[in-house]
């Protein structure tokens, strides 16, 4: 584990700030005991912080014991971080979006290079089958990337059954999340079912579903890089240039419409395929209909051999 994390911040600067993100669970906890160990010998700083939802009996306390392990373990700063857990989204996607805030705000605060999240390979398996059964394309199979922005998922190589045994080793006594074992969470009720397939096809299938998720992740970001390429030779005064985006292969021409539409203010986390199909219909199979609409209130029209997006007056 102490390679997986050197590895994954051997690039920073000297005197950089790293901060582990940590809930108390297994995984994080296991992240940040070894990152304190193996920050300070590359010249690194390493911070923690734990954030509370507020959704559970007993989190605020729970955030304001990882956070006061953290500052005896040598971790600065180390803070327990309270959020408010708005009603959009599902509770689990209204927590995520409140957690990243949270992690994005303290990141800004204390100036820090990287954010470290503790999801292992067990993790990046459970993503890959969440995103085969929904019928998910290319960036879902690609599943969670070992570096966005400013996060980085050090252990996602690492079994998850490595982190709970350096739990162990290390006397840490992690917090076991109830939602965890809770199957209304479909990765939760997934879990069994994951370990059902590998008492039938052997202990390489996780490591090979996240083999698979790498593999996937190189192609998918190849054709995103070709289509923002092609994105540029698209641009026509005020919009895009149809026919030019209508000669793009299919799988270049989506990743154009789909970046395109981000770029024209429409929330990533709201697009959607179905929505991306509606537009990309204007371009490769124009029958004169009318706007595609997309979240937010935008509309994507053609006329005059190119495509316009307008975002209507509230
Ligand atoms: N309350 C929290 N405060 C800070 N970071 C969190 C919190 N919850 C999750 N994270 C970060 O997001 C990662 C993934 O969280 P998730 O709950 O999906 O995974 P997990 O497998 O239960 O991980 P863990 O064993 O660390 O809780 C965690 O490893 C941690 O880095």
């Amino acid at each position: 584990m102490r390679a997986a994390v050197r590895d994954s911040l051997a690039d920073l600067p000297e005197g950089s700030l790293v901060l582990v993100a940590c809930s108390g669970g297994p995984d994080s906890l296991a992240l940040a005991d070894t990152t304190a160990f193996c920050a300070p010998r590359m010249g690194l700083r390493a911070g923690l912080v734990s954030v509370d939802h507020g959704l559970q009996e007993g989190s605020a306390e729970r955030a304001a014991a990882v956070a006061a392990w953290a500052r005896g373990a040598g971790l600065a700063p180390a803070e327990a971080v309270t959020v408010q857990v708005g009603a959009g989204g599902g509770p689990e996607g209204a927590a995520r979006e409140a957690r990243y805030a949270a992690l994005d705000a303290a990141a800004e605060r204390h100036r820090a290079s990287a954010v470290l999240l503790g999801h292992t390979r067990d993790d990046q398996a459970e993503t890959v089958l969440l995103a085969l059964v929904r019928g998910a394309g290319p960036r879902g199979i690609a599943g969670m990337r070992a570096v966005r922005g400013h996060y980085r998922r050090p252990l996602l190589g690492i079994a998850r059954g490595d982190t709970h045994e350096a739990c162990a080793e290390r006397g840490l006594k992690p917090w076991a999340d109830p939602h965890n074992e809770d199957p209304r969470f479909l990765r939760s009720a997934l879990r069994p079912a994951l370990d059902s397939l590998v008492a039938v096809l052997g202990e390489d299938l996780v490591a090979n579903l996240a083999r698979t998720a790498a593999l996937v992740g190189e192609d998918t970001d190849y054709l995103d890089a070709l289509a923002l390429a092609a994105l540029d030779e698209c641009r026509a005064e005020g919009g895009l240039d149809a026919g030019r985006l209508g000669a793009l292969p299919a799988p270049v021409r989506t990743r154009a419409v789909r970046a395109w539409l981000l770029e024209s203010g429409v929330n990533g986390a709201e697009l959607n395929h179905r929505h991306v199909t509606a537009v990309d219909a204007l371009v490769a199979d124009w029958r004169g209909q009318g706007p595609a609409f997309l979240p937010g209130g935008i509309e994507v029209r053609r006329g005059g051999g190119r495509l316009t997006a307008t975002q209507p007056l509230r």
